[in-house]
């Protein structure tokens, strides 16, 4: 059995002292410092082959992250499971839920159990998948089959891989499905068109990155994502708004329990860390869809994440690589690599007493683990997953090209210093990330609901 004694445990709302038990897969005891482990423990204690002294640092369950691009297949020169993947444990990410915008699509059954079926074989964290939606696919969302899908995906606004869900009794077909979470992209394809030509008339072809947030703006935000409220509410379904970018978009959102609610929220990384003030600075480096908005924006997002009314953290992991980012705001690609650097980012503004290390916790492990359903996972508990993440809170490093681990070799935050740095990740209770080195023979699991 391996011990991890005296961690600084982050778990259920707060912060103690304590030791966890890793028996195979699943934590076996959890002995806050008050008990005597001699007296408490005596069998686990005899039993105990490794010991990991935790005294200097926090101890967290792995972080769930319900939007990744992993880019297989058919896009893996910019990023695949196996590299991906990697990046996510070295980052704290213990299990990802992967986006369809692949070549193939992921619009069939078939193509869905493909994807599993390379996961099982290249990844080295948790995994599950989304189904695409696309104007014509509903049949195999309603397939048996399809249920082994986390969610379905709905773009109902352009993005990367040409899914666009734009015939209206498309939308409504899907938003009947009773038994599947669905997830939406939410821009006005029409408000966007039309800022397109405006701009365009006025300034040319050759716009800058500045006109980004201009086209894909707050009212296309908030357009598309009233739209999806008001079908999932006319229909009763579970309805996940993925990445939202707005203070407006915050009005369409309740308060009560994550248990109790239909429509539930996710607010990514990015969206949290930068806004249009960096545009200067970083240029198409931060591109993504939805845009960065303007300081208040993000400033609004941050507050409803501490209000309960957003109610997970993501990456939208998106890598690109560095030719493709390239060109003007209608050129470059939208997105950029994440789920290296997010636990730290998160736990940088915690730093900063932006959050505090239990809503972190609660936000990026718990709630998406509540939020879909997953079968003992998300939380430090006698029995769960030992899932979890050893950070070192006094670690002061830089990012350069050359510790990033991504596919594509950049990153919008390199030559950011961070005070945090994760020092080891266990997956499924097996060491995979170990300060720089990686189990390469290990493999994570499907996870499964509830
Ligand atoms: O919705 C998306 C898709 C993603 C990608 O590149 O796949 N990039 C983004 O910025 N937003």
């Amino acid at each position: 059995m391996i011990l991890i004694w005296n961690a600084n445990i982050v778990n259920e709302g707060t912060v103690y002292k304590g030791s966890v038990w890793i028996k195979g897969e699943r934590i076996k005891n959890i002995v806050p410092y008050y008990l005597s482990m001699e007296r408490e423990n005596k069998d686990d204690l005899q039993n105990t082959t490794t010991v990991i002294d935790a005294s200097d640092l926090l101890l967290l369950p792995g972080v769930i992250d319900d939007q990744v691009h992993f880019r297989e297949p058919g896009l893996t020169h910019k990023g695949d499971i196996y590299s991906e993947s990697h990046a996510a444990v070295a980052g704290g990410i213990t299990s990802f839920m992967d986006m369809p915008n692949t070549l193939p699509q992921t619009i069939t059954v078939k193509d869905l159990n493909d994807k599993f079926k390379k996961a099982s074989q290249d990844s080295l964290s948790n995994y599950s998948f989304f189904i695409g939606a696309t104007n014509d696919n509903f049949e195999e969302l309603i397939r048996p089959g399809a249920n082994r899908a986390i969610g379905v995906k709905v773009f109902m606004g352009s993005s990367s891989g040409n899914m666009l869900v734009d015939n209206p009794l498309a939308l409504e077909r899907i938003f009947t499905l009773s038994n599947h979470i669905i997830a939406t992209h939410c821009e006005s394809e029409t408000v966007i068109q039309t800022n397109r030509a405006k701009y365009i008339r006025k300034f040319g072809k050759c716009l800058g990155i500045s006109f980004h947030p201009k086209i894909r703006s707050a009212k296309a935000c908030y357009i598309s994502s009233s739209e999806a409220v008001r079908l999932a509410k006319k229909y009763c379904s579970h309805l996940h708004l993925l990445h939202l970018s707005t203070a407006r978009e915050i009005e369409l959102l309740t308060l009560e329990p994550l248990q109790e609610k239909r429509i539930t929220a996710e607010v990514c990384v990015h969206h949290l860390w930068f806004s249009d003030k960096d545009y200067s600075r970083l240029g198409n480096r931060i591109k993504w869809n939805p845009s960065i908005k303007t300081f208040a924006d993000r400033e609004a997002l941050r507050q409803a994440l501490i209000d309960g009314k957003i109610d997970i953290i993501a990456t939208d992991h998106s890598p690109h690589t560095w030719e493709e980012k390239q060109g003007g705001c209608f050129q470059a690609a939208p997105g950029a690599p994440m789920v290296q650097h997010a636990l730290i980012l998160m736990l940088e503004l915690c730093r900063q007493n932006v959050f505090t290390l239990p809503l972190i916790v609660e936000k990026m492990s718990h709630a998406p683990a509540r939020l879909f359903n997953l079968r003992d996972r998300g939380y430090i508990r006698k029995g769960y997953y030992a899932d979890l993440v050893l950070v070192d809170p006094k670690y002061r490093w830089t990012v350069a090209k050359e510790n990033l681990l991504y596919k594509c070799r950049w990153s919008p935050l390199e030559g950011e210093t961070f005070s945090h740095k994760v020092v080891k990740t266990f997956v499924n209770g097996h060491l995979v990330y170990d300060d720089g080195r990686f189990d390469d023979s290990f493999r994570g699991k499907e996870l499964c609901c509830k």
